[in-house]
């Protein structure tokens, strides 16, 4: 069976897409993938509501239906790319553009833009959108999902971490002793440091860390920012970009004593993601009976952030790549698996990941055939 995935995540980059073979037993085959940018105007849209988090209704509407436009493209360029038929895929599982998370609260919901019928008319193919309401209907985080997928496709003989690096960063802890899985949202990854250094250095991101690594750790600063509230919280938790924007930074760095260079408040946000992911694997599992942390997301890119969180948590890192799955793959390969749960009516969350009161079918199915 033939299934396509489409991720955009928190980082607003674009969007990666792949078509993927699964055989009767889950057997993963990746025919084709491709990663291509927002339209520019939808991108500067999508980054503006981010910053203010308002919208007028009409522009909500719009916006649903300019990422289906946008979602389009990319199915388009795989099927050509495999040399594929619309008619030859069973369906798109497609996350969709995440505007707001709002796990707790008196009425919890997260929500992920995207008209899921103008994407099923413009490909003929059916849709799953909608991913993480379900699950939070029972009451449950709706975040993370890629644990069950990561439990899935990439468990071993020996404990590993699974740690994704997107805007915000999420780990899954794997142990072939134990049935359960668990795994939440332990912060930032890189959407503070895209934040500052895109205010400061008028640059989209820290490429391969090089920035960072000329400046140094602000003591004080770290130590202001690893009070913040989420970070003491216990799992199940998720978060996302409400929470850590640009005046995140502002207010932390209001209550320092002195001001600091751009270099080393980079390099202290760096830390914070390290330090952060290092102190919630350790909260979670025995780190010496650890194999290794297997990156994933964009940040898995970023060298030296990869070397603080080795040097932090005492555990070696490399990149899921290593595992046979490519880092900016990973989550859209989830999201095609997740429409083929659907697909199938079986379950896609995990009680003790997101704290649901019961598994349960995840995923809106638009049919156009
Ligand atoms: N070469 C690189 N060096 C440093 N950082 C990089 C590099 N390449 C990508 N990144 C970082 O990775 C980010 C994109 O990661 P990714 O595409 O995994 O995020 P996302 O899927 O949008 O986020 P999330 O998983 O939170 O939804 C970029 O914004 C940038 O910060
Ligand atoms: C609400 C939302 O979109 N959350 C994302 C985000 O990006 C990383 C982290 O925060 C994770 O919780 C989740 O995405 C992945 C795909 C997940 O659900 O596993």
């Amino acid at each position: 069976m033939n299934y396509i995935g489409i991720m955009s995540g928190t980082s607003l980059d674009g969007i990666d897409a792949v078509l993927c073979n699964f055989d009767n037993n889950d057997k993963l085959t990746v025919l084709a993938k491709c990663s291509i940018p927002f339209d520019r105007g939808l991108q500067a849209d999508l980054q503006q509501l981010l910053r203010t988090f308002t919208l007028h209704l009409k522009e909500f509407g719009e916006l649903e239906v300019r990422l289906a436009y946008d979602y389009a493209k990319a199915v388009k360029l795989l099927l050509k790319s495999a040399n594929l038929n619309h008619n030859e895929i069973t369906a798109i599982g497609c996350h969709g553009q995440t505007i707001f998370h709002e796990p707790i609260g008196k009425y919890p919901f997260s929500l992920q833009l995207l008209d899921g019928n103008k994407l099923a008319q413009l490909t003929g193919i059916n849709v799953v959108c909608d991913f993480r309401r379900m699950d939070m209907a029972y009451g449950g985080q709706g975040a993370p999902l890629t644990p069950v997928f990561h439990k899935y496709f990439l468990s071993g003989t020996k404990p590993r971490v699974i740690l994704n690096l997107g805007g915000i960063a999420n780990i899954t802890m794997l142990d072939p002793a134990s049935e359960n899985v668990t795994g939440f949202d332990t912060g930032p990854a890189n959407c503070l440091i895209d934040l500052w250094v895109q205010d400061r250095f008028g640059l989209p991101y820290d490429k391969d860390g090089v920035l960072a690594k000329s400046g140094t750790v602000i003591a004080e600063l770290l130590e202001i920012m690893l009070k913040d509230e989420y970070f003491q919280l216990p799992a199940p938790k998720s978060t996302g970009k409400e929470i850590y924007h640009l005046d995140w930074i502002k207010a932390k760095l209001a209550q320092a004593t002195a001001q600091y260079s751009d270099e080393d408040v980079l390099c202290t946000l760096t830390e914070l993601t390290a330090q952060t992911v290092a102190d919630a694997i350790a909260s979670q599992i025995s780190t010496s009976s650890v194999e290794a942390i297997y990156a994933c997301g964009g940040g898995a890119f970023n060298g030296f952030l990869l070397e603080r969180i080795s040097h932090n948590s005492g555990i070696q890192v490399t990149t899921t790549k290593e595992l046979g799955i490519d880092v900016d793959q990973l989550e859209a390969i989830a999201f095609a698996w997740f429409a083929k749960r659907r697909v199938e009516k079986k379950p896609a969350n995990y009680e003790s990941v997101t704290g649901a009161s019961q598994k349960c079918i995840l995923g809106a199915l638009y049919e156009v055939r």
